[in-house]
């Protein structure tokens, strides 16, 4: 469904150059839901925007939804939904006079339109409210009828940035499950953006993580989590035989990153629950007792810590500021039936990226 190889965008602005995306390569298979990882700036909006043809690439080559992105992107943005960041919907309009616009402007007729909108809206949990003007929506409503918008037209391949940004905890797993159930009712690919670690683990089959503009790991989130750090393990112990504690575990197979405090020895293992046996024995042995003992699994915030020396946590942190809600962004993603792409959120106008000009309009013909 997706495959780009070396796409870059670099961003030039009064002399000043921001290499936003440095030559990734991304593989995307069809029926998966793959989730493109990384903190606020690492390049996910702008790789996003160069596969969904809002953006220009300044180099590299990509197919998408089977068109070729350069050479055919009007075929890429007939066969390819994009719900974005700040959605796209005009607040003094009816829900489903937004839903019938979003339809012809994708070639539907008005009676399959309609019919297309009322399938998706029943599926979204959205019935009942097509004559409610959408600035009287809630933040959650509002996002599931951003996603209706995305796949009035059938596409097999959709494209989510930051889907759940700004919502409630609840609301945010609300909407995972409706897209779990979208993706398994319509068999639809799903490629979305993120820097929520908890959505990436529960949603996502497979996970791009991306920093600096360049993809530092990939996989499976179980995979990505074995890989990198394996399971934190605590030990709590008799004071005064910390010490010896800490030679055993220093003999367990595979036992790393030992450190010790008075009455407690901290390592890390590839699994954990099978280490625990034999150490069980190996104290038994030598007459030690294990006052107590925690196995961690290792979260997608240990990944990416290992891999760049800092926790996505902060990013996450600071997501209050940032969401919808109360958004410091005046967020340019705009939803593919409204508008056209202006410039990036959160940079003024003397910021703006001389290249910008070259996009192309986000109305589907
Ligand atoms: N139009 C632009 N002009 C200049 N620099 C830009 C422009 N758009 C993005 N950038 C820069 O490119 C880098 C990547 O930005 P991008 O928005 O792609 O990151 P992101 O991972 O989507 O971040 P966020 O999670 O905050 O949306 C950042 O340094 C950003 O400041």
């Amino acid at each position: 469904m997706i495959k780009a190889r070396g796409l870059q965008r670099r961003f030039t602005s009064r002399g000043r150059t921001v290499d936003a995306v440095k030559g990734v390569d991304i593989d995307v298979a069809e029926g998966e839901l793959v989730g493109f990882l990384g903190p606020n700036g690492a390049g996910k909006t702008t790789t996003l925007r160069m596969l969904t043809t809002l953006l220009t690439p300044t180099a590299g080559e990509a197919q998408v939804a089977g068109c070729d992105l350069r050479a055919d992107p009007v075929g890429v943005r007939g066969r390819i939904g994009y719900v974005a960041q700040g959605g796209g919907t005009g607040p003094e309009c009816k829900v489903s006079e937004e839903i019938e616009l979003q339809g012809r402007l994708y070639g539907l007729s008005k009676a399959d339109a309609i019919a297309r909108g009322k399938e998706l809206t029943e599926q979204l949990d959205l019935s009942g409210l097509d004559q409610r003007l959408t600035k009287t929506l809630s933040g959650g409503q509002r996002r599931r009828l951003d996603i209706a918008l995305g796949l009035i037209h059938s596409p097999k391949l959709v494209f989510f940035d930051e889907p759940t940004t700004g919502l409630d905890p609840q609301s945010r797993a609300n909407l995972w499950e409706h897209i779990r159930t979208l993706r398994s009712e319509q068999g639809v690919t799903m490629f979305l953006t993120t820097h929520y670690l908890e959505e990436a683990d529960a949603l996502c089959d497979r996970i791009l993580v991306i920093d600096g503009g360049e993809i530092v790991a990939e996989g499976t989130p179980d995979a990505l989590k074995a890989r990198v750090s394996g399971d934190g393990v605590v030990l709590g112990v008799d004071d005064d035989v910390t010490d010896r504690a800490a030679a055993i575990v220093g003999r367990v197979d595979g036992a790393h990153d030992l450190t010790t405090l008075p009455g407690e020895v901290r390592f890390r293992v590839p699994r954990g629950d099978t280490a625990l046996p034999a150490l069980l024995r190996a104290f038994d042995a030598e007459g030690l007792t294990m006052q107590s003992v925690q196995v961690q699994r290792p979260t997608l915030d240990d990944v990416f810590l290992t891999l760049t020396g800092r926790s996505l946590r902060d990013s996450e942190s600071t997501d209050g500021a940032t969401g919808p809600d109360g958004d410091t962004r005046s967020d340019d993603t705009t939803d593919s039936g409204h508008g056209n792409d202006d410039g990036h959120g959160g940079h003024n106008d003397d910021e703006k990226d001389d290249d910008e000009k070259d996009e192309v309009p986000t109305h589907v013909a």
